[in-house]
């Protein structure tokens, strides 16, 4: 059987999305490439006091928040690992070089400013671009209207749309999705398309169950994502690469009168940080929810009637 290195990796990440990346010092395997700073779990130590301590040690930092966001495997000549990133957002001091590394600051919307980086987190960066929230459309409800003004009164905060309307034609869906991504795409926002099977000019698909399981490789799109009730449905998403997931419907929705909701317990057990692509808390949710659901190991809240009150 495999023996897996457990590693964890601490992404500091400040309120206004920058996050923390240090040079790997000499000595190690991959001496100047940049991580997440983090190391081996002792024996006996949870991944939260493993996280501490290597902040402390690397970095003289006191780490006094932070979530599970996403577990990746790898194979290195010199290791099997499993990494364990967190999500760093209260900590106390300022960085201090104590291993001799360098670090800087990188910005999310931006490329990485610094080379070469940890192969095993090429996935994580494009992860860390995935804003905290994701907004379903819902105008055969509300109306066109309504939908087309709120992302027009401020339109950086809608940095992910999921275009579902599962009543109209393809040509309909494609001109809400064009009006949105004028408005977003100046702002670094992304429109997918739900149930389609093309993403067309947009920026890829958003697949629902039944057509996630009907897949044997990954769909074209720049961004595929998926809607998951179940650990089957997410091992699908995994197996097949996508970008990220949906996980619900966590609290009563009226989306789904009929059936029970998962309840955070059980979404905790579910995604908890433990999956290699981000995953979203939906259902019955607002972006007062995204702290409880980041605690569940969510990456963020998508949001359906709430994105558009
Ligand atoms: N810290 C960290 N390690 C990473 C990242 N990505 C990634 O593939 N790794 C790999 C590289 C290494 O094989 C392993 C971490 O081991 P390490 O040698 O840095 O561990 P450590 O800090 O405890 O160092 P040591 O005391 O054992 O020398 O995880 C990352 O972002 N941060
Ligand atoms: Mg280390």
């Amino acid at each position: 059987m495999r023996k897996w290195t457990q590693v964890v990796a601490g992404v500091l990440v400040r309120p206004d999305g920058g996050f923390f990346l240090s040079s790997r010092p000499e000595g190690k395997p991959y001496a100047g490439y940049w991580e997440f700073p983090g190391g081996k779990i002792e024996a006996g130590e949870t991944p939260y006091a493993a996280l501490c301590r290597e902040l402390d040690e690397e970095l003289g930092l006191t780490v006094t928040h932070a979530t599970p966001w996403l577990t990746q495997h790898f194979h290195y000549e010199h290791a099997d690992v499993r990494l364990d990133f967190h999500r760093v957002t209260g900590w106390s001091g300022e960085p201090q070089a104590r291993e001799g590394q360098t670090w800087a600051w990188q910005r999310a919307a931006d490329a990485l400013s610094v080379s070469p980086v940890l192969p095993a987190n090429t996935p994580i960066f494009r992860a860390l671009s995935l804003p905290a929230t994701l907004a379903i459309t819902c105008a055969q409800e509300l109306g066109r209207d309504t939908v087309i003004a709120r992302v027009a009164a401020d339109p950086a905060a809608f940095g992910l749309i999921v275009v579902r309307e599962p009543g109209w034609s393809t040509a309909q869906q494609h001109a809400l999705a064009a009006e949105l991504a004028a408005l977003t795409r100046p702002h670094g926002g992304r429109v997918l398309l739900a149930g389609a099977s093309d993403a067309g000019p947009f920026d890829g698909l958003h697949l629902n169950s039944r057509q996630l399981h009907a897949l044997d490789a990954r769909p074209a799109g720049d961004w595929v994502g998926a809607s998951v009730h179940g650990q089957a449905d997410i091992e699908q998403a995994v197996g097949l690469g996508l970008d990220y997931v949906m996980l619900g419907h966590v609290l009563p929705t009226p989306s789904h009168p009929d059936l029970p909701p998962l309840g955070w317990d059980r979404f905790t057990e579910l995604a908890g940080g433990r999956w290699p692509l981000p995953v979203y808390a939906l259902g019955g949710l607002s972006v007062t929810d995204l702290d409880r659901a980041r605690e569940a190991g969510a990456h963020g809240v998508a949001c359906m009637r709430s994105a558009w009150r």
